[in-house]
């Protein structure tokens, strides 16, 4: 299921959704001494990640993610991880940690179980994913068409991590598969702009999963995604 939280402009969604998640943060950290939060990359969420980084959290307590990453050089600009790095680890959030997704040369059998053990000993289930959606519908790197959909979408996959080979982006990936996000204790759905709004009201008009992985967020009784949208 959802709900949408439309605001008058980015300026005042990013303010919104950055004390939002701030409080998540802090209540995770009152509770159980630590937090975890996988963000998103693209073109959405810099606005946001600035506010955030600014907020009184006790950020040696937080680690940082990203629900997907492309499998390219970390100071790339084709990457994710130099854009979190430039945005969000900075100010009273240079503090964080940070997992880092792209970890060795080759995306191999031997790493994803790595990284998979890694993920599951210090970060999940996450307490807050922040995901984005492209205009095909994807979200992280759950790719319509690509090989690796059904996997991707395998509510009883047990690798929290996958390797994604997308057909119509570059760049080979590595995304949390939905099986473990869907297991976040808050989910965020950060677009803006009038068409990331027609690919809303597309994804919310129909119920194949596979055409747009975007509705497996948005149709699943356990899941309480929170839309947050602005012009
Ligand atoms: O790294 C990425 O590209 C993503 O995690 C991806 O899922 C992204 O969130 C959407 O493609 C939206 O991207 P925009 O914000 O650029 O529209």
């Amino acid at each position: 299921m959802y709900s949408l939280n439309d605001f008058e402009n980015k300026a005042l969604l990013d303010e919104a959704l950055a004390e939002e998640v701030c409080q998540l943060l802090q209540s995770a950290i009152a509770t159980k001494g630590k937090a975890s939060i996988a963000v998103s990359g693209g073109s959405t969420p810099k606005g946001f990640f600035k506010i955030l980084s600014n907020k009184a959290i006790d950020w040696k307590k937080v680690t940082v993610t990203l629900a997907d990453e492309r499998w390219v050089e970390l100071s790339s600009d084709a990457g994710n991880t130099r854009l979190v790095h430039e945005n969000l680890l900075q100010n009273n959030a240079s503090s964080a940690k940070f997992f880092h997704l792209k970890q060795g040369e080759t995306l191999c059998e031997e790493t994803l179980a790595d990284l998979n053990l890694a993920a599951n000993n210090t970060l999940l289930p996450l307490d807050v994913v922040i995901l984005g959606m492209g205009e095909d519908g994807h979200t992280a790197s759950l790719f319509p068409c690509s090989d690796q959909i059904a996997e991707g979408l395998d509510e009883s996959n047990k690798s929290a991590l996958m390797m994604v080979q997308p057909k119509t982006a570059p760049n080979q990936r590595i995304t949390f598969s939905f099986a473990a996000l869907k297991q976040s204790k808050h989910v965020f759905l950060h677009i803006c702009g009038d068409s990331k709004k027609q690919v809303l009201d597309k994804a919310l008009s129909s119920k194949d999963i596979f055409e747009m992985p975007i509705r497996a967020f948005l149709h699943n009784d356990e899941i309480d995604t929170q839309v947050y949208w602005a012009n």
